[in-house]
């Protein structure tokens, strides 16, 4: 590490391993790199420990990986992300992945759209015959990921959350569940399984090795980031893991996905005193700070989790103003002078990421880059995280998650693109669970440069900046 730690870093590294921690902090502030410090230390205090770091995607477990390579290496530590340490666990167990066994989210639509075809779903007459499959889909996915296990927990279970003030209303939610019931009878009939039902494979674990808690399913210590964008049955299978203690680190105003939880419900007792806040942050110049603050506004994700605002104090501040906007009548021009710009920091040796809104566009951009005789490309999960400059990445705002680079164009920031794009058709609580959501996606994506931040415009500016 080219750096030292700063206190109240190095405080909650040593902070006791034994039972569960919150590390909490605006972005930029260390989270992970105090989560991967605190890994370490708990194998240098505890040479004979079990420990595995949980990193939410690939492109983060890469990170973890090239951080804590000597103890990967020799075997006394796992990085996975959830997903591949359930699948590894189950594989352990004896359970069997053909191919074709996970259900994404267009297997998912398939069997639903088959299913809703039928009569006997009585949609027809009702408010749910309006939904469209999609709808149907992110229902399916919020009731495998609050685990829910009946028609009863169903009716019971509260609308908290983002994104789900549009739910069903109680009449209808038989119906839904009916649906529900047919789409696991289906799926299971095919051998298949839904790609977000983490928790349904770990029993299935269970089931197969007939034991409370399969084999390999413990480890002393257990450490996991970005625990914001984890969903409510993700969080019981995590909770049950360590013997010793959990660490947890995330900034909920980072909430990027429709998901949700409570401690509470996860079985997780959190004592205020083992949640901790890192304030400042040592990534982001203070123009892009007080661009982030602005974007967040009043934004408040979760009461429960304990959300605070990014502080105005400890940023980086080498006295230059670090964010551009540049903003022209047509689309077409600003986003040329955007990857112009683009081009000039990449062929000055900088480490430049221009991300878009949605893939679309990065294709279109690629293009435009080739005319002008520059060798792009799209690159995501570990790609990304490895990028090595041999071409000039493009990517998606959320593939950027918990990832930094030094200079960051951002294309698309018309009003309604983003986020005007995703906001038709909603209406009331719905648009506004929405609204917030493109909130923290925007707070997150603006503050992973190290030194620049470009906005490129054509028309209305985006209603968050
Ligand atoms: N004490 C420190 N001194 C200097 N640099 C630091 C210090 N702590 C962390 N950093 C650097 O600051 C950057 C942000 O750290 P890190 O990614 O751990 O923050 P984070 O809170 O997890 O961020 P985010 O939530 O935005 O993903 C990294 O480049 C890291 O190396």
């Amino acid at each position: 590490m080219a750096f030292r730690l700063a206190l109240p870093q190095i405080q909650l590294v040593d902070f006791d391993p034994e039972g569960v921690l919150l590390i909490r902090g605006q972005a930029g502030s260390g989270k992970t790199t105090v989560l991967l410090e605190r890994a370490q230390a708990l194998l240098r205090t505890y040479p004979r420990a079990t420990v595995l770091v949980l990193a939410f995607n690939e492109a983060l477990s890469s990170r973890a990986r090239r951080t804590l390579g000597a103890a990967v290496a020799e075997g006394r530590l796992e990085v996975r992300t959830l997903h591949d340490w359930a699948k590894t666990l189950a594989r352990h167990e004896g359970v069997q992945f053909p191919p074709g066994f996970w259900a994404d989210s267009t297997t998912r639509e398939r069997f639903l759209g088959n299913i809703l075809k039928r009569p006997s779903m009585n949609i027809q007459g009702t408010r749910l015959e309006a939904w469209t499959v999609s709808q149907w889909s992110d229902e399916v996915e919020w009731l495998i990921g609050q685990d829910i296990q009946s028609l009863e927990d169903y009716l019971d279970t509260p609308r908290r959350g983002r994104g789900r003030s549009g739910g069903p209303g109680r009449e209808d939610r038989a119906k839904v569940w009916a649906v529900f019931e047919q789409y696991r009878k289906e799926l299971s009939a095919k051998g298949k399984h839904d790609l977000h039902d983490i928790l349904g494979l770990i029993r299935k674990a269970s089931e197969q090795s007939q034991k409370p808690q399969p084999q390999k399913a413990s480890f002393d210590f257990v450490l996991v980031d970005e625990v914001q964008d984890l969903d409510l049955a993700w969080l019981k299978a995590v909770a049950s893991i360590a013997r010793v203690g959990t660490t947890f680190s995330g900034d909920f105003a980072q909430r990027i996905y429709r998901r949700h939880f409570t401690w509470k419900a996860a079985g997780i007792e959190l004592p205020p005193a083992r949640s901790r806040f890192l304030a400042g942050t040592h990534r982001n110049p203070r123009a892009i700070v007080a661009l982030a603050q602005k974007v967040l506004g009043e934004a408040d994700p979760s009461a429960d989790t304990g959300f605070e605002s990014p502080s105005p104090d400890a940023m980086l501040d080498d006295g230059q103003d670090h964010v551009y906007f540049i903003q022209h009548p047509q689309v077409r021009e600003a986003r040329k002078r955007a990857l112009l710009h683009a081009v000039d920091c990449w062929k000055g040796g900088r480490d430049v990421v221009i991300a878009v809104p949605f893939r679309r566009i990065a294709d279109e951009s690629i293009k435009v880059l080739g005319e002008l005789g520059t060798k792009a490309g799209f690159l995501q999960r570990r790609d990304l995280a490895d990028r090595d400059g041999a071409v000039l990445p493009l990517t998606t705002f959320h593939q950027m998650k918990g990832l930094e680079c030094e200079d960051l164009v951002l294309l698309g920031m018309e009003d309604d693109l983003f986020p005007g794009w995703f906001l038709s058709d909603l209406q009331g609580a719905e648009l506004e669970d929405k609204q917030a959501e493109l909130r923290n996606l925007l707070y997150m994506i603006v503050t992973r440069p190290r030194r620049s931040l470009t906005l490129s415009m054509g028309g209305k500016v985006c209603r968050f900046l």
